[in-house]
This record gives structure tokens, sequence and C-alpha cells, in this order.
């Protein structure tokens, strides 16, 4: 046999792995690396952090991935190159880490990397019905596995979308049979680039557990603040809070199909950007508003996008906790306008169940990969609208 395969084989047959979870969104601030310790598999899954960081991306690394991100037209040639550089900076950016954490690769099970999605498809955005929903995670596994030494699983989202799925949020998974609570109904919010949830109704409840996006989360605000300030964001929210809201622009924002369409639905910038923003603003006649103004119109279009999705789920409940993590969470108006839309809920950081919420998206996949050595696809069976399956690729060092 393969050394390779029967090292997987005997990984598959231990008490507990760590594995190595690595996030990259769209924000292109850096890559999480989550060194998770987990053991068991399904609704036994126990998963402790070992340690977390977020290693800064170089600004060369944003400017390559910038030219193929979310664009219709691109220059394929580039593509090809980025794919195999994303892999290439990540298996040296988790090498970093290991040294920073004074361990060595032979004490890392499984590396599980998300990649860098350049174009996420469904086709809700396309509107083609001859093809399917798609979705582009670029950053090699193969590239990974041979720096690191470690064997790599990658591209999970394919195989949501070859059995039924839009290849995202695939959040549910992980917070399904983490977070699940007796007698509390959950939101688990992820304000990212792109705002989701996942529902999570009690043990008992009627209702099946499902993860949605939203809308935008940070993307519109940062592309706005790169384009008119050459800021990365708007840092505690002070740009924001210096404007006013415009009214006009915000009733335009909302008049969104997205946001009609039921739950569970994706989407990405390549909806929620500058263009389909200049295009609104022309639309309402508001392009004469300042900058400043446009920023606190963002910043309450993305809070009152979230805060109509959970009172959309969540009216007729009882005991209802919502939970925040991603990037958001650390902008401050963002975080004061969805406590003022949901005065009855409790509304926390979703640090309270445990988990740092920087390192959530992370440690989600070390735990897909640890369910497709050791799970069974049925242990997500019900999860509304998302198929049960085990997801990742696997790319051997040798
Ligand atoms: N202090 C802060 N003030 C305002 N916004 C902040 C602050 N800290 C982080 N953010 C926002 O959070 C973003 C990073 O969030 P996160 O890391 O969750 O995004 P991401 O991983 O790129 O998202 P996704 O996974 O959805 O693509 C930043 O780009 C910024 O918009
Ligand atoms: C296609 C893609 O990369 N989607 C991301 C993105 O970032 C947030 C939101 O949009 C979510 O749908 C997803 O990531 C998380 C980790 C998920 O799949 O649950």
């Amino acid at each position: 046999m393969n050394a390779q395969i029967e090292k997987l084989y005997a990984l598959a047959q231990k008490q507990e792995r760590m594995i190595i979870g690595l996030m990259s969104g769209t924000s292109l601030d850096g890559l999480d690396i989550a060194l998770c310790k987990i053991s068991g598999s399904g609704n036994n899954t126990r998963l402790e952090l070992v340690d977390f960081e977020t290693m800064d991306y170089e600004p060369q690394f944003r400017t390559y991935v910038r030219e193929v991100f979310s664009k219709r037209t691109i220059d394929l040639q580039t593509l090809s190159g980025v794919n195999a550089y994303v892999g290439i900076v990540h298996a040296k950016l988790i090498n970093q880490a290991l040294q920073q954490w004074q361990m060595d690769a032979s004490q890392v099970d499984i590396i599980a990397s998300h990649g860098q999605t350049v174009y996420h498809a469904p086709q809700s955005l396309t509107h083609d019905t001859h093809l399917p929903n798609s979705t582009l995670q670029v950053g090699d596994g193969d590239h990974i596995a041979v720096i690191t030494g470690i064997i790599t699983l990658s591209d999970f989202r394919q195989k949501h979308i070859a059995a039924g799925g839009e290849g995202a949020p695939l959040a549910a998974y992980g917070d399904f049979l983490l977070f699940t609570d007796k007698i509390e109904n959950r939101i688990l919010l992820n304000i990212g680039g792109i705002s989701n949830f996942t529902f999570l109704p009690h043990k008992d409840s009627p209702y099946e557990a499902y993860a949605t996006d939203l809308g935008p989360g940070n993307t519109m605000m940062n592309q706005y603040m790169k384009e008119h300030f050459d800021e990365e964001m708007d840092r505690d929210a002070h740009v924001a809070r210096s404007g006013k809201p415009d009214q006009k622009l915000l009733a335009e924002l909302s008049k969104e199909p997205f946001l009609l369409l039921d739950f569970p639905k994706t989407t990405g910038p390549e909806l929620f950007n500058l263009q389909y923003l200049q295009h609104l603003q022309e639309l309402s006649g508001t392009t004469a508003l300042s900058h400043e103004d446009v920023m606190a119109t963002l910043c309450h279009f993305s809070a009152d996008t979230i805060v109509a999705a959970i009172l959309k789920q969540c009216t007729d409940l009882q005991h209802v906790a919502v939970y925040i993590s991603g990037g958001g969470l650390h902008n401050p108006l963002l975080v004061e306008l969805i406590k003022d839309g949901l005065p009855d809920y409790k509304i926390t950081s979703f640090e309270e169940l445990g988990l740092n919420p920087d390192a959530k998206e992370a440690c989600l996949f070390a735990l897909l990969a640890n369910e497709t050595l050791v799970g069974k696809p049925d242990h997500v069976n019900q999860i509304k609208d998302s198929p049960a399956v085990c997801m990742g690729k696997i790319s051997l060092p040798a």
C-alpha cells in the first residue's frame, strides 16, 4: 500500500487528531490558521482550539488576487498562476505559524484548506438555467501538501454543489454538531464580507437547522473605503459615524431581489459591489452624497438586512439568542444598529459559546475534514436543503 494512504488510514483510526483549519475570506486581510484538537465525530465531536493566528498577507498577495477576484472578465494566465501562488503562500504561512508555535509538521495530522473564493455563481446570480450553480476557490491543495509535508484536504465546496447545494454556507454542518442547545433557539450570525447565519432550533424543536447568506456584511463598506479613502476598512466605524444614512439610497438598496428570496440562499461580492452601488445611486438620484453619508448608508443597509432576516426566521419563536462572530463584530456601529433593531433578543459575542469568534470559520473546515476522515454523511442529514455529504479532496505530500 502507498505509505501515505497507510498513514491516512491510521489517522482515521486515532482517538484524536490535530487538524489545522484554514480560512481566507473576502476581505483579503490574512489567512486564518486554527490548530484544532478534534476527537469523535458527528454529535460526539469534541473540538479544542489549541492555537489560532491570522497571518497577514503582503500587499502583493492582495494585488494578485484582486486581479481575478469576483470579476466576470479576467486574464486566464493570471488565474492559473494565482491558483498555484495562493497555495504556495498559504503553505509558507502555515510553516511560519508552526515555527511560531514551536511545533513540527509531524505533530499535525491533517490540513483542511478552504482556499480563496474568487467567484461564487449560484443560479440566483447568473439566471442561467443551463449552467449549474458553481463556485471557484483557488489555492491548490497539492502545493500545500508538498510544501508543508502534511496531508491536505481542500476544495470543500464542490461536493456540496455536486450533491445539490449552492456550495455555501457550509457553516451549518459544524454549528449543528457543536452548538445545538437543549432549550435555546440559536442564531449564529457571522458578519464577514457577506453576512450569514445558522439557525439552530433547540433539540426537541420541530424545525430544521439550516444556514443561509443574508446579504452584505463588510464587503461594500470595505470596497468603498478602498476606492475613496485608500483604506482596507472603516476602522471602528469612524467614517460611517460621521455621516448620515440617506433614506432614498437605503430604500433603493432594500429593493434588491436577492433579499426577497427564501432561505437558504447564497451570494457574494459578485452581486454586492461598487458598480451595483453606483447604479442604485443613479436610480435614486443620490450620486452627490458625501462619502461619509454613503458609508453611513452602507452600514445601515448591512444592519437592516441582518435584522430583517433574523426577524423573518424568529418572530414566532421564544428563547432566541443571537451569537455574533466575524470581523463585523468589531464594527461598533454595525453591532449597535443590530442591537437597536432586535431589542427583545439576547445578542452577544459568539465567544460566549467557548470558541474564539475570529477562529470560527477556520475551525469549521477542520471539523469538516474530521467528518470526511471518520464521520458518516448521515451525521448531518437534518440540515434543511443541504446535502448529507462528506467534503474535501485529498492531497498527499509525496
Ligand atoms: N475594528 C474594526 N472596525 C470596523 N470593521 C472591522 C474592524 N475589525 C474588523 N472589521 C471588519 O471585518 C472585516 C474582516 O472580517 P472577516 O475576517 O470576518 O472577513 P472575511 O473572513 O474576509 O469574511 P468572509 O469569510 O465572509 O469572506 C474587515 O475587513 C472589516 O471590514
Ligand atoms: C462562496 C464562499 O466563499 N462563501 C463564503 C462567504 O463568506 C461568508 C459567506 O460568504 C459564506 O457563504 C461562505 O463562507 C462560510 C465559511 C460558509 O460556507 O459557511
